[in-house]
């Protein structure tokens, strides 16, 4: 078992990791909420069916009260939210009660939400189920979806704990392990070339990757993201960095349909798009062309899909968080593991969309 200090203004929290973590929930809860006097659990559909089970016998003296929202980022709507308040409500949670998000990203978006609003805040951990929450789970940025954008109604509002048991991603299909990984990449890119050139070397499929080899991994890019969050909660600056990829990301994300493409499927061509951009803008020298077949072989799209309008795209993006002013603000590296954010024009942006989408796979 590992565990990471994630040390922030607002909280200082532990992110356990490892297979069978989850063993150690009941007495941390016991020893750190000795009043609690309320126990509600959000999870999804496919969570419930597959690992819930296994939570329940880790809870068995706790009367917990589960509440189960649709999966991906269907749970993340203004409807579910309040959904979610009045499960509360009516088995009266109060401010001495806890919230377990137990699921994927989007739980834990939607679950760490509604524990950040419920009676102005109650406590909540995250119990992450997959690879792309072991970043989603970290740092705090809780969230549900407007129309307009992805995470639009949030919140940083920070977890009393970090469950993250390895156990529950062997069952993850493959378009989840793409989505995680995407973030894992990023991870890489935004911190050092030595980390890129070591998973490049290391991962040739997202099937079956040895669970220490993941583990060790995984803690790498929950490490990296607890560093930034540590030296920037609220992204006032350096924590932007961890926003790599994910202007375009959104974008395509929320164009194509919630659900679609997932977050890091989305988050992997706006990675390749800001590594153009990087290029184009400070001279990037680092083989795209090699990065592009890497994530082909892990079986990621390395186009982006012909049918998004590309003024559609520039006007999601201008409403991105990062912007200001309607001035698109991407992050982009001067040199690999050396991120800056950075105001494109809306010129050059088409323009490089219009030349990015005339590259093939
Ligand atoms: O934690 C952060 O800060 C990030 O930007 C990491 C992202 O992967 C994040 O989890 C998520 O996509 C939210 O991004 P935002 O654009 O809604 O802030």
């Amino acid at each position: 078992m590992k565990s990471v200090s994630i040390q922030t203004d607002t909280r200082t929290y532990p992110v356990f990791i490892g297979s069978g973590a989850i063993g150690g929930l009941s007495t941390f809860i016991k020893e750190a909420f000795p009043a609690m006097t309320n126990l509600m659990v959000i999870t999804d559909e496919t969570v419930r069916d597959f690992h819930l089970p296994a939570l329940e016998s880790e809870l068995e003296s706790i009367d917990a009260k589960i509440c189960t929202v649709p999966s991906g980022e269907k749970a993340k709507t203004f409807d579910v939210y309040y959904q979610c308040l009045t499960f509360a409500l009516e088995h009266k949670l109060d401010r001495k009660s806890l919230i377990l998000a137990f699921g994927g990203g989007a739980v834990g978006d939607l679950g760490g939400f509604v524990a950040a609003t419920y009676m102005r805040g109650i406590p909540f951990i995250q119990i992450p189920t997959t690879i792309l929450a072991h970043d989603s789970a970290v740092g705090g940025k809780v969230a549900i979806n407007h129309p307009s954008g992805k995470n639009m109604v949030g919140a940083f509002y920070q977890p009393s704990a970090v469950f993250y048991d390895l156990d529950f991603l062997g069952s993850l299909p493959p378009k989840e392990k793409r989505s995680g990984f995407a973030e894992v990449i990023k991870h890489s890119l935004i911190h050092d070339m030595n980390f890129y050139l070591s998973l490049k070397e290391q991962i040739h499929s997202l099937e079956n990757i040895p669970s220490e080899e993941l583990s060790t991994i995984l803690t790498k890019g929950i490490e990296i993201k607890g560093a930034i969050v540590g030296e920037d909660e609220k992204e006032s600056g350096v924590r932007a960095f961890l926003n790599f990829g994910h202007t375009l990301g959104h974008a395509i994300e929320a164009e194509k349909g919630y659900g679609e493409w997932t977050h890091g499927e989305s988050v992997a061509v706006g990675i390749i798009f800001a590594l153009e951009l990087s290029r184009k803008v400070f001279g990037l020298t680092f083989e795209i062309g090699e990065f592009k077949n890497w994530l082909s072989s892990l079986g990621y799209q390395v186009t982006l899909p012909q049918e998004l309008s590309h003024q559609s795209l520039l006007e999601r993006m201008k409403q991105d968080k990062k912007s200001e002013g309607q001035k698109v603000r991407f992050v982009l590296l001067q040199e690999i593991g050396k991120p800056v954010l950075y105001q494109v024009s809306d010129e050059l942006l088409l323009k490089e969309l219009e030349s990015f989408s005339k590259q093939q796979g």
